[in-house]
């Protein structure tokens, strides 16, 4: 009969005490709801996709990312000692628990039980109070954490060079801006709580099964060496695991990013079909990585199970043997035993932060792939900041330029010179570098050879960002943010009075549809400005430059995609934007250009291969021999 009880008093403590961990998940999610909330990008072809983050070691993650616990180590030592407490209160719990077995129900005298029952009752409620302020202060630590390392990865990506996010896939780049940074929290945040109270329990729990009967307690202790030995043996695979989980799960961002981006396209293209069958071979791939991982937490869970069963059936054989002869009352074992039903779990759960760890491990590494990515261009140690407007004047000398991983170059002894105020025409077929003449000027790149100069300083001697401030660009594509119009007009310069906001508009012949949409300047543009028609886009685009106000400014193809009427009258509040300003003004359509305007034509730079064949060609033209 013993051991039954001792059956049901374990279940229903474990079951408590999952219960505590369960509460805890707003802290420290257990792995397969973490896995499941993962679920989020995609990849394209094959061969496009990420590969996997090279590996680092943890205490490189912890030389990374500890330091960012900094003021935060307050709530997470708050945290430690509330669930330690709560656990000291559990153990209090049992004895009394162990207490009433042999003072009240084996002797049958009821007087002796309402004093330790109020007491057990009353140690209920303070474990709850100090375990749900355990979970709310390392909830609170971790957010934190989550918060500022967010900001910190952001930050940090905003510096890199627009070829970073050419050759990464955005949906990528967004799971490891948002779960990837969570699995790092889960490692050096509240992951360290969880490890020390997980430690101090086991130490807790052991003393008081020690206390009782210390020679049953150590044959029991004997097979916690193989517990760990379980999850050792799975903590490697789990990592794997969970590195191809991740890897999966950015490639399925990517995909519903891109399809969502392009939805207009798909749908008049009819091609709904092939972007679910791309989502659906993606999530494959998915389902298979977190099958992968299913299978490994389901094995492990058995075979810790089969474990603590063995552990278990030897207490109460050894245990119903002691008491036959005496040595062991009912109240003892049956404390005994439940101190064991709740140190099996918290050995369990050292064993799970180990596969923790190693999950968790494999976002660390994606993360710091990002944090050790270095901008291709930088602001020199001795870079000047402009501090009075700069006249505009912009030289070229000798500039040759390839793109990084390209073998032939783009540019290549590219001289010219705009005067202050003068509008220059950059035209060619496509190809040719013309865009690419813009992102040399806004130091997007360095050129390999020459140099381009600013009122006579060599741009590499300016810091980037006084560099940029000088310089306005008009891109091909009217880039807008999802607010309002005021607000994208006003992104132009930060501080913008709505009068200003209005004469820019104004001034870009925009104002008068502006103050026909619903709610004026307050009106949403929508997703990229998607609720606005392109030469509307393109106004607004404008006014924003207006507001600006910079000395040089840049139009990348401003006409493209509008029609030969938006075209012309967007022109108009174009050119009032130019006057004054140093312009370079790139097209391949030479109908708008004004009158009178520089013209430089680019011309593609052709491959040695080419160039070769080529002159093959004349001399068997001829007739030359080979
Ligand atoms: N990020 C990049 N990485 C590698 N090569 C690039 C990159 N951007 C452009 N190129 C290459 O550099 C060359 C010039 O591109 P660029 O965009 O400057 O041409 P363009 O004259 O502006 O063309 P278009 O008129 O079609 O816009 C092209 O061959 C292009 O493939």
């Amino acid at each position: 009969m013993a051991p039954a009880l001792g059956r049901l008093r374990l279940g229903r403590l474990r079951r408590r005490r999952l219960g505590r961990r369960r509460r805890m998940v707003v802290v420290n999610p257990p792995q397969s709801r973490r896995v499941s909330r993962r679920l989020s990008f995609t990849p394209g072809d094959r061969a496009d996709r990420p590969t996997l983050a090279p590996a680092v070691t943890i205490r490189r993650t912890f030389r990374e990312f500890w330091p960012g616990t900094r003021g935060l180590r307050r709530l997470f030592v708050a945290g430690t000692v509330l669930a330690i407490l709560a656990a000291v209160c559990e153990v209090a719990a049992i004895a009394l628990f162990g207490h009433i077995t042999d003072k009240v129900l084996t002797t049958r005298v009821l007087s002796a039980f309402w004093a330790p029952a109020l007491a057990w009752l009353a140690l209920a409620v303070v474990a709850g109070v100090m375990s749900f302020g355990g979970a709310y202060v390392t909830a609170l630590g971790a957010e934190r954490f989550l918060l500022s390392l967010r900001d910190r990865v952001f930050a940090h990506v905003q510096t890199l060079s627009p070829d970073f996010f050419e050759n990464r896939r955005l949906g990528d780049l967004m799971a490891r801006l948002t779960d990837d940074i969570e699995a790092i929290e889960q490692l050096v945040g509240s992951g360290m709580v969880k490890v020390l109270t997980t430690v101090v329990s086991v130490v807790f729990f052991a003393g008081a099964a020690f206390f009782i009967r210390w020679d049953l307690a150590l044959v029991t202790l004997a097979l916690v060496p193989a517990f760990l030995l379980v999850s050792k043996l799975f903590a490697a695979r789990f990592r794997v695991a969970a590195a191809n989980e991740r890897l999966s799960n950015g490639a399925m961002n990517s995909v519903i990013e891109e399809s969502l981006a392009n939805q207009s396209l798909v749908q008049a293209y009819n091609r709904q079909t092939t972007e679910s069958r791309r989502l659906h071979r993606e999530g494959r791939g998915w389902l298979r990585a977190n099958m992968w991982q299913a299978r490994l937490s389901g094995l492990y869970g058995p075979m810790v199970q089969v474990l603590q069963t063995i552990c278990m059936v030897v207490i109460l054989g050894v245990g119903a043997w002691e008491i036959a002869e005496g040595r062991l009352t009912i109240g003892g074992l049956l404390a005994f035993a439940a101190y064991l039903g709740l140190l099996y779990p918290a050995v369990q759960s050292l064993g799970e932060i180990a596969l923790t760890v190693s999950e968790a491990a494999a976002g660390s590494d994606r993360v710091m792939e990002i944090l050790d990515a270095r901008p291709s261009v930088n602001d020199r140690a001795t870079a000047l900041t402009l501090v009075s407007r700069s006249h505009g004047r912009i030289e070229f000398e000798d500039v040759g330029f390839t793109y990084p991983g390209r073998h032939r170059p783009t540019l290549r002894h590219l001289s010219l010179t705009a005067q202050p105020g003068e509008l220059i025409v950059c035209t060619g077929p496509s190809g040719a570098g013309k865009s690419t003449l813009a992102k040399l000027l806004l130091r997007f790149y360095d050129p390999d050879q020459g140099r381009i100069l600013l009122d006579g300083v060599d741009i590499r001697d300016l810091t980037r960002s006084s560099l940029r401030e000088a310089i306005t660009i008009l891109h091909q594509e009217s880039m807008l943010f999802s607010g309002s119009v005021r607000e994208n007009i006003a992104y132009g310069r930060p501080g913008a009075t709505f009068d200003e906001v209005v004469k820019a508009a104004v001034l870009a012949g925009a104002h008068d549809f502006i103050t026909a949409l619903p709610r004026g300047y307050d009106t949403p543009v929508g997703q990229r400005g998607r609720q606005l028609s392109g030469g509307q886009r393109q106004r607004i685009a404008i006014a924003r430059a207006l507001v600006r106000d910079a000395p040089v400014l840049v139009l990348d193809e401003p006409m493209t995609g509008l029609d030969e009427v938006t075209a012309a009258r967007v022109m108009e509040p174009l050119r009032r934007l130019m006057t004054g300003r140093t312009t370079i003004l790139i097209t391949h359509d030479l109908r708008h250009v004004p009158e009178g305007a520089r013209t430089i034509v680019l011309e593609p730079l052709r491959s040695q291969a080419r160039i070769r064949l080529k002159r093959l060609g004349a001399r068997l033209a001829a007739g030359a021999g080979v």
